[in-house]
């Protein structure tokens, strides 16, 4: 983990002070993952992943993880010295490299008008969580479309503004050359969510709840299994689950396991919240995601695509999960 905060002196914050911050960084993210998109194309197509092994389980890191978190490190460090930037892969902060920095602002964000509420937030309530490459497992796997590139913003510890890139989304499209795959999402509470993505309605007649591919455990099963859904959907990456839930292809993206961290969640989060979902721990805890917020996810996820769904999710964990001393806020 990399955390990188600045602090300033009041001077520097008044001459610098930027009404349309939140607007500024969420159309900068917009544009960094595009352009991480095409890295990790192009790290995947050259073929040597350069995996690593972190430690514990199935904790992998290859050069697409590196090199993308170098990429939006970079540029936002370089334009957005006051916030407080928090990067899954410890060490690849950018400053060491040759990065570019990516100074456009993406066009469809910047043509919004954000709530006012969201206008003039000071830079040091702001908190960004970085997973360059979520569904790292899958990267590996050749599972492609489980990839994401999740930025999440963060402002006074919720999860305000975000960022879910599909990098190989249309990859198995025969119709399409590589440089046509590909799809960035974005949302902001208050605002909405935007981008190439349809929400199908969830099927009445079946309960499909859609879980980890590559990190299941033993309670991890046990809780669906309490809830008896008619399928399992066995996928990689917290981004693509919650674009599973969002999509309509499940019904609840549920992971009883301290497993997942604060760049796992905080950018999808804002995406299911800005239309109207809600994504939690196990035990109905909102999380947090200040600059000093704790990193795990210790008490699981729990995601669904509205406010009455995630209560009936809620009321159903067994009692052997809720008090289970490893799955604790
Ligand atoms: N037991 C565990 N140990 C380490 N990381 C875990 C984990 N369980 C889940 N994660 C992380 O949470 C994310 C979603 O997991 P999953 O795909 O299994 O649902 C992945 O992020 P990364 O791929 O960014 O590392 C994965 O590494
Ligand atoms: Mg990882
Ligand atoms: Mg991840
Ligand atoms: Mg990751």
């Amino acid at each position: 983990m990399l955390r990188v905060t600045k602090t300033v002196t009041l001077r520097t914050l008044s001459r610098t002070q930027n009404p349309g911050l939140l607007q500024d960084l969420t159309a900068s993210c917009v544009t960094v993952a595009d352009e991480s998109a095409v890295l990790i194309r192009k790290i995947f197509k050259n073929g040597d992943l350069g995996v690593i092994d972190k430690g514990g389980l199935k904790n992998f890191q290859t050069e697409g993880d590196r090199a993308v978190q170098r990429l939006i490190l970079k540029t936002l460090k370089t334009k957005y010295p006051q916030v407080t930037i928090i990067g899954e892969e410890d060490g690849d902060d950018g400053e060491a490299g040759d990065e570019k920095v990516f100074d456009a602002l993406a066009p469809e964000v910047m043509d919004k008008k954000f709530p006012e509420d969201l206008q003039n937030v000071a830079p040091e309530r702001i908190c960004i969580w970085v997973d360059p490459l979520d569904g790292t497992m899958e990267f590996i796997d050749r599972m492609l479309h489980h990839v994401t590139i999740l930025i999440g913003i963060a402002v006074d510890g919720k999860a305000i503004s975000g960022v879910v890139n599909q990098p190989f989304f249309g990859f198995d499209d025969e119709s399409k050359k590589p440089d046509q795959w590909g799809r960035s999402i974005w949302g902001v509470v208050g605002l909405g969510s935007f981008g190439p993505f349809e929400q199908k309605p969830l099927p009445k007649d079946k309960k499909i709840i859609c879980t980890t591919r590559s990190h299941a455990s033993h309670d991890v099963n046990a809780c669906i299994e309490a809830m008896k859904p008619d399928e399992i959907l066995r996928q990689g990456g917290a981004g693509n689950k919650v674009l599973r839930v969002i999509e309509g292809d499940a019904h609840a993206y549920v992971f009883a396991s301290p497993g997942t961290k604060k760049w796992d969640t905080c950018a999808p989060e804002a995406v299911l919240v800005a239309m109207g979902g809600a994504l939690t721990d196990m035990h109905g805890n909102v999380m947090a995601y200040d600059k000093n917020a704790k990193v795990p996810n210790s008490g699981g996820v729990l995601a669904t695509i509205s406010p009455d769904t995630q209560k009936w999710y809620l009321e159903h964990v067994p009692q052997t999960v809720r008090d289970n001393p490893q799955l604790q806020p």
